[in-house]
């Protein structure tokens, strides 16, 4: 019996014993693997009781939802266009810039008419006459040949009022001034290729300005233009061109510093060809030294132009205030191209507007453009009988004005 029972109490041992070693292995094996803790445990405090405030009404403000923004698909940027100047037309510039002639030659016009005005005209009032009119430069031949054709008229006519007077010397100033010589700007192409003008003079005269002002009078018209600028001698005298070009849209052809003008020039031709434009104006260097110096340069000038075709016009540029000493000058150019045509600037800033008889007479070349101030319009085509009427500033009689 005592053998039952301690083999009942080994069995007992060995059933625990192998319970014992089962059940660790049991629970290991289903246990997820343990993160691995490096961090020491964090010891969490416990916040001090706060005081809970009794709730309140949260006025909650409504939430505006901003509509979808759409964004427009990535568009080129504009540059705006450079706003172009609308110059004014051509036809009866000289009738708006009348009273600027007028108010230049107000002293000479005036002087003349009060003359005319006595009631006797003896000898010492037609010395008056021929005094004024030379002191307006018209010149001494020039005076002469029109006091002695008055004087003649008004002893056949016996004419006596001031108003038949300043009618008879208005007619014989214009006659002076040759109505009939062609003024006409050669301007338009010729069998598909542009006119090519030369603008020509001396320092100062006014040919750049002449060149822009020109340009625009021709776009006015309805014509395209390229600008040449041969002026290689005044480093601003390019820029002053390009800027008076973009003013209307026209291309300016230039070259670097002390480039040779006549390679600038002959540049501007291609480039008109090229382009197909109506007219290519080429201004050109007047600070030349001597004759010889302006021979060789315009000269050249005009002869490596001609390689594209012929030169349609010469303008020679002539300052009114340079007086008679000027076309002294003046003469030169006249000797070394062919100047097809006057351009007489700044009458405007004198009251010796009686040189545009001297001009055409002594060069005997037509006045064909007058300068009438430094505004860009300021140039108008040059007509005898609506200058005349400016000069002695009355009224025009009978002319369509
Ligand atoms: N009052 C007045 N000024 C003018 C007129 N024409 C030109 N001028 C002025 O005369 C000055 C000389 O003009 P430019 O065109 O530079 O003369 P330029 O002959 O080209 O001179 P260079 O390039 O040095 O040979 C400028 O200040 C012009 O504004 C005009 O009709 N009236």
């Amino acid at each position: 019996m005592d053998y039952l029972v301690v083999a009942l109490i080994l069995l007992g041992v060995l059933v625990l014993g192998t319970i014992g070693l089962m059940v660790p292995r049991l629970r290991r094996r289903p246990a997820p693997p343990e993160p691995a803790q490096t961090r020491p445990p964090v010891v969490v405090e416990e916040p001090p009781p706060t005081e809970v405030a009794p709730p309140t009404d949260v006025v909650v403000p409504p939430v505006e939802i901003e509509p979808e923004v759409e964004v427009a698909p990535p568009t080129e940027v504009e540059v705006p266009a450079p706003v172009l100047e609308t110059p004014e037309p051509t036809a009866g510039r000289l009738i708006r810039l009348r009273t600027r002639l007028s108010r230049s030659q107000n002293v000479f016009g005036k002087g003349l008419l009060s003359l005319l005005s006595r009631d006797r005209l003896d000898e010492d009032v037609w010395e008056e006459i021929e005094d004024s009119l030379i002191t307006a430069d018209v010149g001494i031949d020039a005076t002469r040949e029109i006091v002695d054709r008055l004087r003649e008229r008004t002893r056949v006519l016996g004419t006596r009022t001031a108003t038949e007077l300043r009618a008879l010397l208005a007619a014989e100033l214009v006659n002076a001034l040759d109505p009939t010589l062609d003024r006409s700007l050669r301007t338009a192409p010729r069998e598909g290729a542009p006119a090519v003008l030369l603008v020509v003079g001396v320092n100062g005269a006014g040919k750049t300005t002449t060149c822009g002002k020109v340009a625009r009078v021709l776009i006015a018209d309805g014509r395209s233009v390229v600008l040449g600028a041969a002026d290689t001698f005044r480093a601003a005298a390019a820029d002053q061109l390009a800027t008076w070009a973009s003013r209307v849209g026209a291309e300016v052809v230039r070259g670097p510093e002390a480039a040779d003008p006549a390679s600038v020039a002959f540049d501007a031709v291609r480039r008109g060809i090229d382009l197909g434009v109506d007219t290519v104006l080429i201004d050109t260097a007047g600070r030349l030294q001597n004759k010889i110096g302006l021979m060789d340069e315009l000269g050249k000038v005009k002869r490596v132009v001609e390689k594209h075709g012929p030169v349609d016009e010469t303008l020679l540029v002539l300052d009114a205030t340079t007086g008679q000493n000027g076309l002294e000058q003046a003469r030169v150019f006249t000797e070394v191209v062919d100047v097809t045509g006057v351009v007489l600037t700044k009458l405007d800033g004198t009251a010796k507007g009686g040189i545009v008889i001297a001009v055409q007479r002594k060069l005997g070349i037509p006045v064909k453009l007058v300068g009438l101030g430094e505004g860009p319009d300021d140039l108008a085509p040059f007509e005898p009988t609506q200058f005349v009427d400016a000069l002695l500033g009355t009224e025009p009689l009978g002319s369509d004005a």
